[in-house]
């Protein structure tokens, strides 16, 4: 089980989650109480393992403005959220190894894993970053494949989330805090415990 935690902004969080053996932790790049400057998030990700993505995410941005986020923060991955056209991630395979595709559950398009050439899909809820969930039951098809479940996961759910639908990983930010944008060390471990436990792809 692929787990990526979001929304870091200190160096005590970011070691949990390396520790911890997350796969995948992100740097927010955009407007949101965990926003942090490209600068902030280099620092961040110096000395995080190859084996760790380091994901810069973004909204609505130009892709002109992700480009130059991205090269600043030397993220390995790159995050849209925001109804992104097939030709932005065209122009940013070129630019950086992996995309994520970010859709909200209550998107009227196919949730098809690639399908914009992106590594992976994350199906989120229709305000990324709330703490919200949605119900898998509304959502006509879930995709196969490489595709993150995310939206409103906590240590305490996410195992129940996973056998319910199963995804190929987990992404989570709000159930990982003590309030809106600071995180728990010990949230992190057991967050991560429970998605590994909770079976392979
Ligand atoms: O986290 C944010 O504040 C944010 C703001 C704008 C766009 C995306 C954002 N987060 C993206 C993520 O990957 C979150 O981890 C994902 O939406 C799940 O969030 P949560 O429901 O808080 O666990």
């Amino acid at each position: 089980m692929f787990v990526k935690i979001c929304g870091l902004r200190e160096p005590e969080h970011v070691a949990a989650a390396v520790s911890a053996g997350a796969d995948a932790i992100g740097f927010v790049l955009t407007e949101s109480p965990r926003k942090v400057t490209p600068e902030r998030a280099a620092e961040l990700a110096a000395g995080v393992p190859e084996t760790v993505l380091t994901v810069g995410v973004f909204a609505r941005q130009s892709i002109a403005e992700v480009r130059a986020l991205a090269d600043v923060s030397g993220v390995r991955a790159i995050q849209l959220h925001g109804n992104y056209p097939v030709e932005s991630f065209t122009a940013l395979a070129e630019h950086s190894a992996r995309l994520i595709r970010a859709v909200g559950a209550d998107t009227a398009q196919p949730l098809t894993a690639g399908a914009f050439g992106e590594d992976m899909l994350l199906v989120d809820a229709p305000r990324p970053g709330s703490g919200e969930s949605w119900d898998p039951a509304v959502v006509p098809s879930l995709p196969t494949g490489r595709w993150l479940l995310a939206g409103g996961l906590y240590p305490d759910t996410v195992a129940a989330a996973i056998t319910a639908v199963r995804p190929w990983g987990v992404d989570v930010s709000s159930g990982v805090e003590v309030s809106r944008g600071v995180k728990d060390s010990d949230a992190i471990r057991r967050f991560v415990a429970a998605a590994k436990s909770s079976g392979p792809h």
